[in-house]
């Protein structure tokens, strides 16, 4: 499955310490993030992610494509609620997609970490379907 992962700044070190605890779950998985929290990540866990643009330099938007494409399976988006960010229309279209095209998207740790468990629980396994399906089409 295809993960995305991003973090605004204030978020950052939350998500480094998200991705240590599920790392054994997340290097199973495709990881992809926006730069300065992909970069983070793998300096942290080691792990393999493929790194867009930074947000503000148009990341948000390259993770959107994916989705459009459904190409993107779980997004993980540690927004700051209480910041205000230089390219919001990016993160509002980036939130706006995922609910387009009804990709699983956490917003906050809690909820990371429901779906850390829906992964894990093979509760996801509807995508992989929808993939199959797509190809046999
Ligand atoms: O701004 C972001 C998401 O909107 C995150 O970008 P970076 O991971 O490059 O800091």
């Amino acid at each position: 499955m295809k993960i995305a992962l991003i973090a605004h700044d204030k978020k950052k070190p939350e998500m480094v310490n998200f991705t240590i605890a599920y790392k054994s779950l997340l290097k199973k998985h495709e990881l992809y993030a926006t730069g300065t929290t992909g970069l983070k990540v793998m300096e942290a866990t080691g792990l393999t992610v493929h790194r867009f643009q930074s947000g503000p330099l148009g990341g948000d938007q390259q993770i959107g494509a994916m989705i459009a494409a459904n190409q993107m399976d779980l997004v993980v988006f540690l927004r700051d609620p209480l910041t205000a960010q230089p390219h919001e229309p990016d993160v509002n279209a980036l939130l706006r997609l995922s609910d387009v095209y009804r990709i699983p998207l956490a917003t906050n740790l809690a909820s990371a970490e429901i779906l850390m468990y829906a992964l894990m629980h093979g509760e996801l396994h509807w995508r992989e379907l929808l993939h199959q399906n797509k190809e046999n089409k």
